[in-house]
């Protein structure tokens, strides 16, 4: 702070005065162009007559919640206004914001655009809240709904504040995203590979985790328009800070425009409302706490309970519910019988499997809400909806750390994090000072692993049928859902346990790499590049630093031997080497995904790490996790032996009527494993 010790107040004063007031001018001045841009019919509405374009899919998924709109102002103007300060004191941000004298200044000036987060906790509450809100008493907003994501290593955005990161080490620009993808994750349409042992539910269990546990917002132009950012002029897109559009090579096999439309996520304002470095907002309750089915906020809530007997609303043939007002912004409607339905998560139509997951769920959880009340006649509504959602939570928890992650980080893993669920009685594991919120650089790249393992085609399969139908036809429909009286959720959810998991390697199926959000015109997107721009919107640095940050060896060449890229093949080295100029360059993305799979898991050395790490931190930061033994809001311990008999072979048989299926659905069928009795679970409640 010294070299600003012979500024005045008054001078200080007037530097942040401007900078802020400045922030606020270039705010208004981008929203006003936003609203010329849609009325002249560059930026697209969010829905129109007729089939929906790829964008309009596109942005039905990329959700910014209006509930936000108020911090939406806030985190632009503070994110400009960062960028201000920089420029005016002539020094990293880092290095302002160790300066108190400025930071007091900023405080007071601020206060009339942002307020700090206040929340008020009960310690007596029994069960977690919708938010996330006071889960952890000492710091009540970590892991809290509408915050921001928190960073396991420092950003590296160009200008240490804001600004994608795009350059090489060497200066030279880092290679367009669409090249990288096209390199290193292009499967050959005609021989997609798949895995032995592993079934596609293992895919779409981690697709429902993943929404229940991240949300980024995204940015909106006017009346939640599109913003778009190809086929407009140079000069346009200068003025437009949120556009940071994807260069498609020439000579692309899938798209002819040299542009892929790419719009930055919401820049984040802090719980004080401190200048700093962007980040990204989560909508989502970091908690794995079944958000997806129950809401994040007591509006929602308000949507989805029944407020009879404990239940959640349900439709007469099992499904979700329409919800109260007309909705036709969340997905597309084949079908004039059909509806968007009203869960927790808006994005619950943007595969078949998740639909059919989602409602598994929705079914269990008024299953138990029905044995609840058969049991206490005398608890009301709230009592028994509050009981059940625990139950369901502690068996959602239960099956992802028992089962699923294993199958993911490799064995070896959940043992050096303490993953391990044991098969009887409680673990006490929780720990006030670690932070569960969920991490930037595990949502915008380590767990979007999972996009390896999507299939070019649903499966839809029953005692008398097995189809499947293709990926891309099926981007935000409920058509199979809804096919055969509801049934079709039943025949999805059964064909995702028997057809095969496609092969976790660093290729992607054409449906989402080639074909996301297919429209009738043709046109599509290319979402392992939208993933690699994500992380350079998100600032987040290259694959050496993550390296550095889970103790591996830092890959000084493109070489396999030591000092190189030790955890990839020479063939899958060749590739990083054929599109970067260094290894520091590589984006986390491509170098994680590229590694050879831990022993047991599907994932390499890095990404296995960066999961690992965030599931502890949700295990062990989440006061209300299934095993911890607290008085008043643990379980007893028969609920807990209960828990625990909970299997994902036991939800899908009772809820989709199958009378025989493998003992883990997360593997396909053998001659091994064959159809068995499940234990019938005790309800000792
Ligand atoms: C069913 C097919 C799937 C589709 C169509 C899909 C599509 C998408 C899209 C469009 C995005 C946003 C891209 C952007 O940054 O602009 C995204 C993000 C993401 N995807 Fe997927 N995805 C699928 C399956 C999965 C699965 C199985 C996982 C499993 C773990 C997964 C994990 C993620 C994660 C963690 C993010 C970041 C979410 C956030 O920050 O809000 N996805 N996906
Ligand atoms: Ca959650």
């Amino acid at each position: 702070c010294k070299q600003w010790a012979e500024y005045t107040d008054d001078q200080l004063y007037k530097i942040i005065s401007k900078a802020i007031h400045n922030a606020e001018l270039t705010y208004r001045r981008v929203m006003t162009l936003n609203e010329y841009l849609l009325e002249i019919g560059i930026d697209q509405p969010p829905v129109s007559q007729g089939p929906w374009t790829y964008q309009q899919h596109y942005a039905a998924f990329q959700n910014l919640k209006r509930g936000t709109a108020a911090d939406v102002d806030e985190g632009i103007i503070i994110d400009f206004a960062s960028t201000e300060l920089t420029r005016c004191f002539k020094a990293p941000i880092d290095q302002i914001a160790a300066c108190p004298r400025i930071v007091e200044i900023w405080d007071k000036l601020i206060s009339p655009v942002c307020q700090p987060r206040i929340v008020r906790c009960f310690p007596g509450e029994r069960y977690r809240r919708l938010t996330g809100e006071c889960n952890n008493l000492k710091y009540p907003l970590w892991g809290m709904t509408n915050r921001e994501e928190r960073r396991f290593v420092p950003p590296a955005y160009l200008d240490g504040v804001s600004i994608p990161r795009q350059l090489s080490v060497d200066g030279h620009p880092l290679p367009s995203a669409r090249m990288v993808s096209n390199i290193v994750h292009r499967q050959d349409p005609c021989c997609p590979l798949i895995e032995r042992d592993l079934s596609l539910y293992v895919m779409q269990w981690g697709q429902m985790v993943d929404h229940d546990i991240v949300d980024t917002a995204g940015l909106k132009g006017a009346d939640d328009s599109s913003i778009m950012c190809c086929n407009i002029s140079e000069k346009l897109l200068e003025k437009r800070p949120e556009c940071f559009p994807i260069h498609i090579p020439p000579g692309d096999l899938r798209f002819e425009s040299n542009c892929m439309n790419f719009v930055r996520n919401l820049p984040s304002r802090d719980d004080l409302c401190r200048f700093g470095y962007r980040n990204q907002v989560s909508q989502a309750t970091s908690f794995l706490d079944a958000s997806f089915l129950y809401g994040q906020s007591h509006e929602d809530s308000r949507a989805i309970r029944a407020f009879e007997r404990g239940m959640l609303r349900i439709s007469p043939s099992g499904l979700f519910p329409p919800p109260g007002s007309m909705d036709t912004r969340s997905c597309q409607l084949e079908s004039q019988k059909h509806y968007c339905m009203k869960s927790g998560d808006f994005r619950i139509h943007v595969m078949p499997g998740l639909t059919s997951v989602q409602v598994m769920f929705l079914r269990e959880h008024n299953r138990i809400a029905f044995i609840l009340g058969k049991l206490n006649p005398l608890w009301n509504d709230e009592d028994i909806y509050s009981e059940a959602r625990k139950i369901v939570i502690g068996q959602l928890q239960h099956i992802t750390y028992a089962y699923w992650l294993p199958y993911i980080v490799g064995p070896d893993r959940v043992l050096q994090y303490g993953l391990r669920v044991s098969k009887h009685g409680y673990a006490d594991v929780y720990d006030d000072e670690i932070d569960p919120t969920v991490a930037n650089g595990f949502a915008v790249a380590a767990f979007r692993f999972a996009h390896t393992l999507l299939s070019d085609t649903v499966p839809y399969i029953n005692d008398h049928v097995a189809l499947s139908f293709k990926s891309e036809d099926m981007f935000n429909k409920p058509t199979l859902a809804f096919s055969k009286n509801g049934m079709g959720v039943s025949y999805v959810g059964y064909g995702l346990s028997q057809a095969p998991l496609s092969k976790a390697d660093e290729k992607v199926v054409t449906a989402v790499r080639d074909n996301l959000f297919r429209d009738m015109d043709g046109r599509s997107l290319d979402l392992i590049s939208l993933n690699i721009q994500r992380s350079r919107d998100h600032g987040v640095p290259g694959y050496n630093v993550w390296r550095k940050f889970c103790g591996l060896p830092y890959a000084f060449h493109f070489g396999t031997d030591i000092g190189g890229l030790v955890d990839h093949s020479p063939e899958n080295a060749k590739k990083l080497r054929a599109v970067y100029r260094h290894p520091d360059d590589i984006d986390l993305f491509p170098g994680g995904l590229s590694e050879t799979p831990m022993p047991g898991g599907v994932v390499g050395p890095l990404f296995s790490c960066i999961i690992s790490q965030q599931f502890s931190n949700l295990k062990r930061g989440d006061r209300f996790y299934f095993e911890n033994g607290f008085k008043d809001t643990g379980f007893t311990p028969a609920q807990l032996e209960s828990i625990k008999t909970t299997t994902l072979a036991r939800l899908l048989c009772t809820h989709f009527h199958l009378s025989r299926l493998q003992v883990d659905p997360f593997r396909l069928p053998s001659k091994v494993v064959e159809i068995v009795a499940l234990p019938l679970w005790s309800v000792s409640w």
